[in-house]
């Protein structure tokens, strides 16, 4: 078919279309898998004092081992720091105190030693003070110290903007004192289905009628990838109808609009008839398996991505299309799936369309193996939640024998599992 656009091409040509959106400045609580929009310097060293890694006694260890103390001897005990405290205290040469982990190190110490390494092991904060201590062994000179700036120094680049946030990034933030950052805001895209044919989980079948799975998979899918969804539900197949959910999308004010269904031939798909007559209709029709009748246009000026309304079809378009245009959305680069070389378990049928085939690809001593999960159809939902992976056959092929090599997008990030018979 010569009037088919090639996937990248399609791509191209619509990520073209997108930006990352501006930013804005929320909690750091809320900003879990945000894009950073600035990049964060250290306002200050870290740690942000120096401060002992141990429960023990600090001394002053070069002094003392100069002055000839080592192995085991006593020492009077000259203050107690616990953390959280600013200590004045001023140790002299021959004294120590007692020191708690992450407590300030005195002015004069260069050392601790842990109580298990003294006469003093016990743990007990409301007994009184030793006067004095026995050190079993002598600790050299900054043992058990984190100096000021050992990990940060003020000024230093700590996260660069465009950064994908994640938790121990945000503990950093916090480690800086911030409580709100710039990040990229969130995608807002509506998402209907449509179909006369379509019915919410929760009641009975009906004659003639199946249940909207597509508004839940899409919907999640478009959130699992960092959007906020405005869900619209389903559009009859009635040409206003659709008109009016387009209309609410718009004043919804989005960044984009995600439908399912409609986009095809049939004598009731009005979606590409609407965005015809009320928009554009830039894209349509794409050489891949399954989802070829993807369409790309916009609606009063908001860009709209409809995918074709078999199940699979719209998760497959989800994750060529508007996965990557998410991702540029919130300003991160949108890269191509992370694929996999495997050996085909057996032979491969395609129709020479970019194919995407549901498969299972799991591990053995001589490399990764795939097979498919069953009939391909794109409305067997089935086969795609027993898929960890799908295996992308190049355009133009149609047959591949057992044993050659394709590349695997893999699905999830569960581990794969091992095949515990190799053939
Ligand atoms: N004469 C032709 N017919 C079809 C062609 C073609 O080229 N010529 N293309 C086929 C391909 S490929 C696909 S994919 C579908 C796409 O059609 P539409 O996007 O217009 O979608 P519908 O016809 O409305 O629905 C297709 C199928 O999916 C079911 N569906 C729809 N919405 C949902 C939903 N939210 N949840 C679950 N299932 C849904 C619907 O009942 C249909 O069975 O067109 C082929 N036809
Ligand atoms: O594009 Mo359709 O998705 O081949 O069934």
């Amino acid at each position: 078919m010569t009037d088919l656009i090639s996937v990248n091409q399609a791509l191209s040509q619509i990520l073209s279309e997108f930006s990352s959106l501006p930013p804005e400045e929320i909690e750091i609580s809320e900003a879990l898998f945000r894009t950073l929009a600035e990049d964060i310097h250290s306002p200050f060293d870290l740690p942000l004092f120096s401060n002992s890694s141990v429960d023990g006694f600090a001394v002053c260890a070069s002094k003392d081992i100069r002055a000839g103390l080592r192995g085991n001897f006593t020492l009077p005990v000259v203050g107690d720091i616990p953390a959280g405290v600013q200590t004045n205290l001023r140790l002299g040469k021959g004294e120590t105190a007692r020191i708690m982990t992450g407590a300030p190190l005195p002015e004069g110490a260069d050392a601790v030693l842990p109580v298990e390494d003294t006469s003093y092991p016990y743990r007990d904060g409301s007994a009184p003070l030793p006067t004095e201590v026995t050190f079993y062994r002598f600790p050299k000179p900054g043992e058990n110290v984190r100096p000021r700036g050992q990990d940060v120094q003020k000024g230093q680049k700590l996260l660069i903007k465009g950064r994908k946030l994640q938790p121990q990034d945000i503990g950093m933030l916090a480690t800086l004192g911030l409580d709100r950052i710039p990040v990229v805001r969130k995608p807002r895209i509506a998402l209907f289905s449509s179909g006369d044919e379509l019915l919410s989980p929760g009641i009975p079948p009906q004659p003639g009628k199946i249940f909207d799975a597509n508004s839940y998979s899409l919907g999640l899918l478009a959130q699992r990838e960092g959007a906020e969804v405005i869900r619209l539900g389903v559009a009859r197949d009635q040409y206003q109808a659709v008109v009016d959910l387009f209309e609410k999308a718009k004043n919804a004010n989005t960044d984009l609009i995600l439908t399912s269904a409609g986009v095809s031939v049939g004598a009731f798909d009005f979606v590409r008839q609407v965005l015809e007559e009320h928009g554009q209709v830039k894209l349509w029709r794409v050489n891949m398996r399954p989802g070829k009748p993807l369409t790309y246009g916009s609606f009063a000026g908001i860009p709209v991505i409809s995918l074709p309304g078999n199940p699979v079809s719209a998760f497959v378009g989800f994750l060529v299309f508007v996965r990557p245009v998410i991702a540029k959305l919130t300003g991160l680069e949108p890269t191509p799936p992370a694929t996999l070389p495997v050996i085909l378990e057996h032979p491969v049928l395609s129709d020479g369309r970019e194919s995407y085939l549901r498969a299972i690809v799991q591990k053995t001593q001589d490399g990764f193996v795939a097979r498919l999960t069953g009939h391909q159809g794109s409305g067997n939902l089935y086969s795609l939640v027993q898929a960890n992976a799908l295996l992308i056959i190049p355009a133009g092929v149609k047959s591949l024998p057992a044993g050659e090599t394709v590349q695997a997008w893999l699905l999830d990030d569960e581990p794969l599992p091992v095949l515990e018979k190799p053939e």
